[in-house]
């Protein structure tokens, strides 16, 4: 049987530590501010930002949701990310994504002040990424999770093959960079990977990220035995309950590793933000 990797309990670990450095910081008369901006009503957006929101508060990280309707303009939000940047309260900004298409992601991202970008998206932060700088600087949180998640059940990295499935901003890019910073030979499929070649390269992984959105994408022949799986899916099964990208059930029997949807990646997301924001909290409190 594989070792299930439980993100809730990870999570409660790393939130325990994160509290204590919010009580020091406290004692030094400051809390961490973290704001997070919510444009429009997208159902599972609202479920995530609840999520963080109730974190924060049992963490004592102050939080402000700040929610804008689905008609706001381009400028109305850059205006509102503007505020923030000037806010001394707030450490870290987070726009939630995706937002609705007639806004502008990339702009959005790049109006962020890099010292309070909290999800890692400004080009400077990624930049550094791509780069192999191993210094302080906040990365995106859902895969610096999960590489906090493969350390617990100490997988190694250094010339394992690493495949991860899906190119996103938010995950299969940033994922590839930090699988490559820590020496893994990482290769990225995506939607023109032809679907007969995809299993080529996931038989091949020792290391298998999935972030596609497809429910059941990988199945148990599409995987190496022995090998560590992080499903970063949030699917629904035909019943309507959240599921994950891998068919746990038949490849948990073949693998040495994998994490469950719900409960792996999702809390081990959000107790890397709060973390970042108390990275970004001490940073600002030595200027
Ligand atoms: N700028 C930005 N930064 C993000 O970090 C970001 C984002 N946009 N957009 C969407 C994704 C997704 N995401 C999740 C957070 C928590 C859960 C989570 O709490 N999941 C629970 C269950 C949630 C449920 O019950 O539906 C679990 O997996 O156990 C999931 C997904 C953050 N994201």
């Amino acid at each position: 049987m594989a070792i299930k990797i439980d993100g809730t309990a990870l999570a409660n670990q790393v939130n325990e530590t994160t509290l204590n450095r919010v009580v020091e910081m406290s004692k030094r008369g400051r809390v961490p501010g973290l704001a997070v901006v919510l444009v429009g009503n997208d159902h599972a957006s609202q479920i995530y930002v609840q999520n963080k929101e109730r974190t924060a508060k049992k963490l004592g990280i102050h939080s402000e949701v700040i929610r804008l309707p689905e008609s706001t303009t381009q400028r109305e939000l850059l205006d509102q990310v503007n505020e923030l940047n000037m806010a001394p309260a707030i450490d870290g900004i987070l726009v939630q994504f995706p937002l609705p298409a007639h806004l502008d992601e990339v702009e959005v991202t790049r109006t962020i002040l890099p010292e309070k970008d909290v999800d890692g998206f400004h080009p400077d932060n990624l930049g550094r990424l791509f780069e192999g700088d191993h210094g302080s600087f906040p990365v995106a949180c859902t895969p610096q999770g999960i590489m906090t998640m493969l350390e617990s059940v100490k997988t190694p990295l250094k010339g394992q093959n690493a495949v991860v499935v899906g190119r996103s901003k938010i995950v299969g890019r940033p994922m590839s960079a930090l699988l490559l910073r820590a020496d893994a030979t990482v290769t990225i499929a995506h939607r023109y990977t032809p679907a007969d070649v995809l299993p080529v390269y996931t038989r091949n992984a020792d290391i298998l990220i999935v972030a596609t959105g497809i429910y059941h994408l990988i199945t148990a022949d599409m995987v190496k035995p022995g090998a560590t799986v992080i499903d970063v899916g949030m699917d629904r099964d035909p019943d309507g309950k959240l599921a994950g990208d891998v068919d746990y059930f038949e490849v948990e029997k073949k693998v040495r590793a994998i994490s469950p949807v719900p409960g792996g990646v999702g809390p081990m997301t959000i107790a890397t933000l709060m973390k970042q924001t108390v990275d970004l909290a001490e940073w600002h409190e030595e200027r």
